[in-house]
């Protein structure tokens, strides 16, 4: 069973910037040592002198269009990265490039459960030892450990947050730096397929458009600072990074009204992905359908 770390913060240290968010100020750092937990609705404190360091790397796998992002805190000394959405195929350039850059692979994480590609989840668990697999619960999905709005996934001193944002499908989460001073600014928001650079994920896989255009993506991606960068799973234009006020200025389906929206969903016509068949069994399993060694672990963080 994994062990989660708890460090909850005092009601008057909290922050009411959004529903699921903390601050993460005040008091002093726990240790230098290595805190690789999830968290729900609490926070690590921070000490003011830190300087954050991120390492960000956007790499594109092109036969499915995906981009996989490595983040790692290069100011801890452990060196602790993390992949968001790594492709099966493209598993061994990541590994070679987290060993170039002397980085601690510790998470291979995803945003939901992909229909066009096989994720590179369990080649990475199978290639780098100690790497734990991440997906939201509500996926339904083995996993070392399942996430939930609130969380927070801690790599070294910086973390990312997870906002619930179904609509592409059902577990679709997205995962934003963490706010606060010791974080990155501006923040960055990985939206999976949910929010595409100038569009969205259809929609037709598994729930309403609405959860898309209404609640979820409305209040929890466009509510965050309006020079938030987002980045998406995908782009099939050339694009490779927006800002939350961009998106809410020219998006041209989410600056629509919800009945335009709807009929922009339901006429847009996209043919089945192609590997879909394939795709969506692989990585209910952490995209190795043979992989009996992992038993499905749940964070019990709340
Ligand atoms: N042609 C590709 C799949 C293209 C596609 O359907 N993309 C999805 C995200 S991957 S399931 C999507 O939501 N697209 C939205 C859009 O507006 O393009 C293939 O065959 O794999």
């Amino acid at each position: 069973m994994l062990r989660v770390s708890l460090h909850r913060l005092s009601p008057s240290a909290r922050c009411s910037c959004s529903p699921r968010s903390l601050s993460s100020r005040s008091q002093t750092f726990p240790s230098a040592k290595l805190r690789s937990s999830v968290s729900a609705m609490r926070d690590f404190s921070t000490s003011s002198d830190l300087t954050t360091k991120l390492l960000f790397r956007q790499l594109f796998e092109k036969d499915s269009s995906t981009y996989t992002y490595l983040l790692a805190d290069v100011g801890h000394p452990d060196r602790p990265a993390l992949l968001i959405d790594p492709v099966d195929k493209t598993v061994d350039r990541d590994i070679s490039l987290v060993k170039d850059l002397g980085l601690r692979l510790i998470y291979a994480i995803n945003t939901h459960v992909h229909a066009d590609h096989v994720t590179g989840t369990g080649l990475l668990k199978t290639k780098v030892p100690g790497v734990k697999s991440v997906i939201s619960k509500a996926s339904n999905s083995k996993a070392d450990m399942h996430v939930e709005a609130g969380d927070k996934i801690y790599f070294g001193y910086l973390f990312l947050e997870v906002r619930a944002t179904p609509g592409h499908t059902q577990g679709c989460v997205t995962y934003v730096t963490g706010d606060g001073t010791d974080q990155p600014n501006p923040r960055m928001a990985f939206t999976g397929d949910t929010l595409l650079i100038r569009g969205c994920g259809r929609t037709d896989f598994q729930v309403s458009f609405w959860s898309t255009f209404d609640w979820f993506l409305l209040n929890q991606i466009f509510t965050l600072p309006k020079d938030t960068y987002i980045y998406p799973a995908h782009d099939y234009k050339g694009f490779t990074v927006s800002t939350v006020g961009e998106e809410i200025q020219c998006n041209p389906r989410l600056t629509k009204d919800k009945e335009t929206f709807k009929s922009i969903m339901e006429n847009l016509n996209l043919p089945y992905p192609k590997m879909i068949d394939v795709a969506v069994p692989a990585n209910l399993v952490c995209g190795l359908q043979d992989d009996s060694s992992a038993e499905p672990v749940v964070a019990t963080s709340k």
